[in-house]
C-alpha cells in the first residue's frame, strides 16, 4: 500500500530522507508534505524533486502543529498518512497522542517523546498498541539506522530475559574518543576541541554538541532501551557522567564552541593517564535491570576489548540475555544522515507493509 508522508522538521536528516525517497523512486512512500519552525508547505503532489526547497521558503502558510495536522486530514482519507518528526522538539514530542488518536502513524529519529516524561511515553505505548491502531516506529533514535530497538523488541516479544545492554549509543562520541583516545602510535595526535569541530561538521552532533558530551544524548538512548525492555526509566534513575567543564555549561553555543580549546589540556591529562595504563577512553552506556544501576560514563578499556578497537563514528550494543550469555552485538555507522534516514525510510516501508489491504 501507498502511504502519504508528512514531515515536521526538514533540516539534516528530514531532507536526507526526501532526497532517498526520490532517488529510489519510492512505488511505497508520497511525501506530501513539509514543514520547519517557520513555514509548511502542502503539496497536490508527491514530491519528485527539490523544488519543495524553494517552495517551502516562500510558503505563506506559517507552521503551527494544529494547522499542519488539520490540513492533512483531507490526504487521511485518501491513503494512510504517517507524521515523520524529524525534530529534536519536545513540543512536537509531546503532540503524537494528538496525531495517534487522530488515526495517523508516527515515524521518528526524535528521542525527546520515548525519553522524557514516562506518562507521554506510556500514554503513545497505549494508542499504538490496540489491534487496528496506528503504528509507531522509532528505530533511529538509538544508534540511528542499525536494527537495535526493532532487534530488542524482537527479544522482548519472545520471553527472552535482558540481562544486559550495554555499549556505545553515541556516533558523536565514538567519534569523538576513537579519534582522540588510541593506542596506535602512528595516529596523528589531535586536539579534543579540533575532533568536536569536526564532528559536528560531519553532521554526528545534535545542533548543541553539548547535548552529547554532557551525556544526556546517550541517556536518552539508555533510557529508550530501557523502557522498551520493560523498565520504568527516567532521567533521574540514570547515573550520568557529564563531560562538559562546568565553566561552559551556560554559555550559547558559538561560545561553547569558541572556548571549547581552552578545556583541551583537561582532557589530554585524562587521556594520557588512560594511555599509560595501556588503556582508552570510551563513553558508554548501560542498561543494567539486573542491578537496578543504569547509567552513562566515560570508562577506561585495554586494547582487546570490543569497544576499543571502533572506528569512525560506529555505535556498538551488546545484547545479553538469557538465550544470549555470549552478547549479541550490533555494530556499525551510528550516527549521520544517510545512515539517519534509512532506518527511517525502512520503518516507513514497514508501516506500508502492515498496511496492505
Ligand atoms: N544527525 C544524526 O546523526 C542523527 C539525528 N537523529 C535525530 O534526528 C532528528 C533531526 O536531526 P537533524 O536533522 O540533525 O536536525 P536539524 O537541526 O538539522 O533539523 C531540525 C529540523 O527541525 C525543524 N524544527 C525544529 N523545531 C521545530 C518545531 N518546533 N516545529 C517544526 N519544526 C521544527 C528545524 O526547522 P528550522 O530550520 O526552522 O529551525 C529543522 O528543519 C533529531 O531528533 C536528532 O536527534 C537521530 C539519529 C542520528
Ligand atoms: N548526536 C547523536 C545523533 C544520533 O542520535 C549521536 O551522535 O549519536
Ligand atoms: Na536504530
Amino acid at each position: 500500500m501507498v502511504v502519504n508522508v508528512a514531515i515536521v522538521g526538514v533540516g539534516l536528516v528530514g531532507s536526507e530522507f526526501i532526497r532517498q525517497v526520490i532517488a529510489t523512486q519510492s512505488k511505497k512512500i508520497a511525501v506530501v508534505a513539509v514543514a520547519n519552525s517557520r513555514s509548511m508547505h502542502i503539496s497536490d503532489s508527491p514530491l519528485v524533486d527539490d523544488s519543495w526547497k524553494d517552495q517551502l521558503l516562500t510558503s505563506a502558510s506559517p507552521f503551527t502543529l494544529d494547522a499542519f495536522t488539520a490540513s492533512l486530514a483531507a490526504s487521511k482519507a485518501a491513503r494512510p498518512t504517517v507524521v515523520l518528526d524529524c525534530t529534536s522538539n519536545e513540543t512536537v514530542a509531546a503532540y503524537y497522542p494528538t496525531w495517534l488518536r487522530a488515526g495517523f502513524h508516527v515515524v521518528t529519529p526524535n528521542k525527546k517523546a520515548f525519553s522524557g516524561d514516562l506518562n507521554l511515553y506510556k500514554e503513545i505505548v497505549q494508542l499504538s498498541s490496540q489491534p487496528g491502531s496506528p503504528l509507531v516506529y522509532h528505530e533511529s533514535t538509538v544508534g540511528a539506522g542499525l536494527p537495535v530497538i526493532n532487534t530488542l523488541n524482537d527479544l522482548v516479544n519472545t520471553g527472552d530475559k535482558i540481562v544486559k545492554i550495554e555499549g556505545i549509543f553515541s556516533g558523536t562520541l565514538s567519534y569523538i574518543f576513537n579519534n582522540f583516545s588510541t593506542l596506535d602510535k602512528s595516529a596523528k595526535p589531535v586536539k579534543f576541541s579540533e575532533v568536536v569541530s569536526v564532528a559536528k561538521e560531519l553532521g554526528y552532533t545534535e545542533p548543541d554538541p553539548r547535548d552529547d558530551l554532557n551525556g544526556m544524548d546517550v541517556a536518552r538512548k539508555v533510557i529508550i532501551l530501557g523502557r522498551v525492555a520493560g523498565l520504568d526509566l527516567t532521567q533521574e534513575t540514570v547515573n550520568v557522567e557529564n563531560i562538559v567543564p562546568e565553566e561552559l555549561r551556560n554559555l550559547p553555543t558559538s561560545e561553547f564552541m569558541e572556548k571549547l580549546p581552552e578545556f583541551d589540556a583537561h582532557f589530554e591529562k585524562l587521556n594520557q593517564e588512560a594511555i599509560q595504563n595501556g588503556q582508552v577512553l570510551r563513553y558508554v552506556g548501560l542498561v543494567d535491570p539486573v542491578h537496578g544501576k543504569s547509567s552513562v560514563t566515560l570508562a577506561r578499556y585495554p586494547a582487546s576489548h570490543p569497544f576499543a578497537s571502533l572506528k569512525g563514528s560506529d555505535n556498538i550494543i551488546a545484547f545479553t540475555t538469557e538465550r544470549f550469555p555470549n552478547p549479541l552485538i550490533i555494530q556499525g555507522a551510528g550516527a549521520g544522515a544517510a545512515v539517519t534516514a534509512f532506518g527511517i525510510y525502512s520503518d516507513i516501508l514497514k508501516i506500508a507493509e502492515r498496511t496492505r489491504q
